[in-house]
């Protein structure tokens, strides 16, 4: 009986507690509802504020969580602001559908905006982000026709729901509850396989792509989110101050959200909150303060950059992480001890394969024929071609000549992520995991090209959506027990050794259901228990019907359990064969013992 026969149950889930961080905004919050309700200056005041979560909510899903640097968002705020001033004022419509426009129009202009910045660099979309900032203000007084000019549009009525008129302390609440609502659906999406897919985007899409993320489609998705969320802050902006005009929204007002996200804490839940609070609501609080505001957030990021790198939010959790480091935050893994299904490998045709660097030719005329569902392992000196190959058949790398079929599917030219999705999955030789997250998030994130539920099912965490991560969670913790990292599952990735991250990177491979699964110097750094661990798991894997293709410099590894061997050399195949054959080649011993003639 096979070790995948008798896959061991996964450990009990240990208990949630609200975080320092959740517990701080909690309380923030309430203090903050308590002022509004007691004098009508505070209420405006804490009614904008709750607006500025809002917005800065949306900002941290492009900014903070998919990494892209915005100064756009205070006109996409405006456009919104606008819209709902227009559709209510000038053409009669109530609210509700006025908000709905307001994030429809903003949704349009952050999907325009975004589609120069999947091609171009960072620094060039800043520029166009401050382009279009300034083209939005200078337009405002421009069309005087639908925007009023400089008089702006004055009388935005409040909204009403069922007869009922919102106004004062009621547009608080509700700009409250909708910025609870936003909250939510954010943690769905951010703790779900888009969130990991924004994160391995950030830290530069290799692991995104190796995973069958397409990243132009989750940058793009970045924008429509941020740009729908600024719309509708808009729309209770101009609720809020029910006359819009130019001057409201100069380039400061811009620039402030990006400096709330950036000190509040980016790719943190909780980072716009208590930017806004920090950065906004204090100094008004401070009166005097106010004045000096550009100032405080010059210093303020100065300070940050070097003492807070990752904002407020972030020093919150690291604190509570050194008073209570046994609290790490545990979601709840339900047990599950369904048998996994065998795979059907794929067989490998490599035909002619060349790949030129410059003047350096990694790989030369190489040819194989890999039948499915075997191990098939690739060895030779370093610089010979190895990892080169791999990327080949990843996609990773374009081949210069030649051709790579997946059965029948010819593969050479298409993106690693349409190749991960033609169910290719593969490690690196230095491991690349998003080192911020739990190593069960890790692993979950290798089954994202399985999950059929969409962002709106995610976000919602809607029947099948919940049903597909409690799967894939319990598949997870399989695959965690099997490579022995099960105890593991809750800690953060990047405080486990290389040996280990190795292992993790097998397990996000495996719950892809790789039809071939490239290995790159699995065994690098284990130790001897955890070697021997990953000889019985590559042969579970050939016994499930997975063709493997693994770099490997450890040869008894390589001898014990490969079907056949490939020797490169220089970038051409020096053997190939079974591995008894090949390492009795005399050929062989030469090139390994450097005695070439
Ligand atoms: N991105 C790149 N740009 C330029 N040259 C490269 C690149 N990747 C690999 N090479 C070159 O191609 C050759 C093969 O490298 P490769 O990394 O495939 O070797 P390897 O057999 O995997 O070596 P090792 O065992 O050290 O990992 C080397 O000469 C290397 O310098």
């Amino acid at each position: 009986m096979g070790m995948i026969d008798t896959i061991p149950a996964a450990p009990a889930a240990r208990l949630r507690l609200p975080t320092l961080t959740a517990t701080i905004c909690v309380v923030a919050t309430l203090i903050a509802a308590a002022f509004a309700m007691s004098n009508s200056y505070y209420l405006l005041l804490l009614t904008f504020a709750a607006i500025y979560v809002m917005a800065a909510m949306g900002l941290n899903v492009l900014s903070g969580y998919a990494g892209i640097i915005s100064i756009a968002h205070g006109a996409l705020i405006c456009v919104g602001a606008y819209a709902t001033a227009i559709a209510t004022v000038q053409y009669g419509w109530s609210f509700w559908p006025a908000a709905g426009l307001a994030a429809a129009v903003g949704m349009g202009f952050s999907g325009l905006l975004g589609l120069p910045a999947l091609r171009l660099s960072s620094w060039y979309f800043v520029l166009i982000t401050i382009a279009f900032t300034l083209a939005v203000t200078a337009m405002l007084a421009d069309l005087r026709w639908l925007t009023g000019g400089y008089g702006g549009i004055v009388g935005v009525p409040a909204p009403s729901l069922f007869g009922y008129r919102f106004s004062g302390v009621a547009v608080f609440w509700l700009v409250v509850a909708v910025s609870a609502l936003l909250w939510w659906v954010i943690a769905n999406l951010m703790n779900s396989r888009v969130g990991w897919a924004l994160h391995a985007i950030r830290e530069g899409a290799v692991t995104a792509q190796a995973s069958g993320v397409s990243p132009a489609r989750l940058r793009l998705f970045a924008f429509l989110f941020s740009g729908a969320v600024a719309g509708l802050a808009g729309a209770f902006y101009a609720v809020a101050k029910v006359v819009v005009t130019p001057e409201d929204f100069t380039f400061d007002f811009s620039i402030f959200f990006l400096f709330v996200v950036v000190l509040g804490g980016p790719a943190r839940l909780s980072g716009p909150l208590l930017g806004v609070l920090a950065f906004f609501v204090l100094p008004e609080l401070l009166g005097s303060l106010k004045e000096y505001r550009m100032i405080a957030y010059g210093v303020g990021l100065l300070a940050f950059s070097i003492f807070l790198p990752e904002g407020l939010a972030g020093a919150i959790a690291s604190l509570q992480r050194r008073l209570m480091p046994e609290r790490k935050a545990a979601a709840a893994v339900p047990t599950r001890a369904k048998p996994i299904e065998p795979i059907a490998g794929t067989p490998v045709t490599i035909d002619d394969v060349s790949k030129r660097f410059g003047g350096v030719k990694a790989l030369d005329g190489v040819a194989m024929a890999l039948p499915a569902g075997r191990i098939h392992a690739v060895v030779g000196p370093n610089g010979s071609g190895k990892t080169t190959l791999l990327n080949l058949i990843s996609g990773f790398y374009p081949a210069s000549s030649g051709s790579i079929r997946l059965g029948t599917t010819e593969i050479v030219g298409a993106a690693p992520s349409r190749i991960a999705r033609l169910s290719v999955q593969r490690t690196f030789q230095t491991p690349k995991l998003l080192g911020d997250l739990s190593v069960i998030e890790n692993t979950r994130f290798g089954g994202y090209a399985r999950e059929a539920a969409n962002g709106f099912e995610l976000a919602l965490r809607l029947p099948r959506a919940r049903r597909e991560a409690a799967d894939l969670d319990g598949e997870a913790m399989q695959w965690l027990a099997l490579v022995g990292l099960a105890d593991r599952a809750h800690d953060q990735a990047a405080l486990l050794p290389h040996g280990q991250q190795r292992l993790v990177e097998i397990a996000r491979a495996l719950i892809g259901r790789p039809q071939l699964l490239l290995l790159d110097e699995p065994a690098a750094g284990l130790s001897m228990g955890e070697l021997e661990r990953l000889a019985t798991l590559i042969a579970e894997m050939r016994k499930l019907g997975i063709t493997i293709v693994m770099v490997e410099h450890h040869i008894e590894l390589v001898a014990d359990i490969a079907d056949t061997v490939t020797v490169l050399d220089q970038g051409r195949i020096l053997a190939q064969g079974s591995a008894e054959e090949v390492f009795r080649s005399a050929e062989v011993v030469k090139a390994y013992t450097g005695g070439r003639s």
